[in-house]
């Protein structure tokens, strides 16, 4: 039986040939309110989003949200150990436009993530998350507005695809055997109590993921991309990355190879301005972006770098509570904030509801709901300047008021007027 209420009134976005959006007015885009903190943070984005919205369009466009289940909810909605239905799958295959809130994934054993099943089952190969700093807003670091980068993350391989065994299962004992005695691996160093995990990396992913990071810098005017890896060591997959990454530019953009490679360049097409791709050892990078941000513009990584450098790159410029991001493939975008479910949180009306209602302004720029959009922004960059503010910044900022996740997202609605 389904669970999904279609929204009367509402219709579908639809994607045209050339891969283009078809928005109508009254869009029906299905959500999922997520786990832990995502009951708090949800409602106040849908309620930020519809303001803007009405705010913007005077009436003449409006969201027919539509609720799709996954995690723990869905659980209660659908019956135990359902976790991701196939409706909700297919609801979200057939809306190009979704945005979710963060779902639980248990470490060390128990679901795998539901995050990462969304992810793959929707081929949603790039996680973009743009990381930029609001005025106002407390750092760590000395100079956060120097922090401006945009992270094309690897979304659908490394060793997220989840092929791992256990240590001691047949399995592990199987997979052990084979490396030792069919092709040779000598160096397991305690083979008997080994789990093992596999991190496929293939020249389609990093090829089509590499294209769109060239792509972006070429349509919003950066200065470089740079590809992050640890080639150095894994060679064959985050070493592979880097030179397919590389040979990419070169064939499909007309790069040129830099004092000899294997940094190079080409002219943006649009501007006629030079964008150097690079490449950087992720450890290096890691301190890099504290040093010298401005050297970094678009990164383009792997799936488990892209993970860590997410939430390095967000503390710089306040913390995930105010870090967005979207799931991608060419045609479905499925938004998403940055952070988990913070669950000592969960429910209490607490935490930042910054980073869904910042991706839920990805989403609408995504739409070409640009006024609406624009208007998110300029609440949130009004609000931050008035200090009144959830904890996470309330508690590094001089004179502020601490107010609570529906409070900020009632300050931000009031900035709208
Ligand atoms: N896409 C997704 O759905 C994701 C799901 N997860 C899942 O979430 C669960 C918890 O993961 P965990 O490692 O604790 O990471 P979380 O991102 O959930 O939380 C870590 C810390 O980040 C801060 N934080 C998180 N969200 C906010 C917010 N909205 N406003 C302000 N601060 C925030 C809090 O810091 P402080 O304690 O300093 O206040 C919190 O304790 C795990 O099951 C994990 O798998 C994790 C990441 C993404
Ligand atoms: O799937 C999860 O639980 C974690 C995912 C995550 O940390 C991320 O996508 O940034
Ligand atoms: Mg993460």
């Amino acid at each position: 039986m389904s669970h999904i209420t279609v929204p009367a009134g509402g219709q579908k976005i639809t994607v045209n040939a050339d891969l283009s959006l078809n928005v109508p007015d009254q869009p029906i885009i299905p959500f999922i309110e997520g786990d832990g903190v995502g009951v708090d943070v949800t409602p106040v984005m849908l309620k930020v989003v519809d303001a803007a919205v009405e705010k913007a369009y005077g009436g003449a466009k409006k969201i027919h949200w539509m609720e799709v289940y996954a995690g723990e909810k869905c659980t209660r909605v659908y019956g135990a150990d359902v976790w991701l239905p196939d409706e909700t799958i297919q609801a979200v295959k057939d809306h190009p436009v979704s945005i979710k809130g963060p779902l639980t994934t248990p470490v060390g054993g128990g679901i795998r993530s539901l995050n990462v099943t969304l992810r793959q089952e929707l081929d949603l190969y790039v996680c973009l998350r743009p990381v930029r700093y609001f005025d106002g807003v407390p750092s760590p670091v000395k100079e956060p507005h120097k922090v401006d980068m945009v992270i094309f993350r690897e979304n659908s391989e490394d060793i997220y695809a989840g092929i791992e065994y256990e240590a001691g299962s047949d399995k592990a004992r199987k997979l052990i055997a084979f490396l030792r005695d069919e092709l040779g691996a000598k160096k397991l160093r305690f083979p008997e109590s080994s789990g093992l995990g596999v991190k496929p990396v293939s020249r389609e992913g990093t090829e089509r993921l590499v294209r769109k990071a060239i792509q972006y810098a070429i349509d919003h005017d950066k200065p470089s991309v740079t590809l992050v890896h640890k080639g150095n060591i894994m060679k064959f997959t985050e070493g592979a990355f880097r030179d397919w990454g590389y040979a990419l530019a070169q064939k499909e953009f007309g790069a040129e190879p830099i004092d000899g490679g294997p940094w190079c360049r080409l002219k943006n097409p649009r501007t006629g301005k030079i964008i150097t791709i690079k490449d950087v050892i992720a450890d290096a990078f890691l301190q890099q972006i504290i040093l010298r941000p401005v050297e970094y513009s678009v990164i383009a990584t792997l799936n488990l770098n892209g993970d860590y450098i997410s939430d390095a790159l967000a503390a710089q410029v306040g913390g995930i509570g105010i870090a967005p991001g979207a799931n991608m493939s060419d045609s479905v975008a499925m938004f998403e904030a940055t952070h988990g479910t913070a669950p000592k949180y969960a429910g209490k009306d607490y935490v930042n509801p910054g980073s869904s209602i910042l991706s839920a302004e990805m989403m609408l720029r995504h739409m070409g709901w640009t006024a609406a959009a624009d208007l998110i922004i300029s609440a949130m960059e009004k609000a931050i300047l008035s200090k009144k503010v959830t904890y996470d910044f309330a508690r590094l900022m001089d004179g502020a008021t601490q107010v609570s996740c529906s409070g900020f997202g009632d300050v931000m609605i009031a900035q709208m007027e």
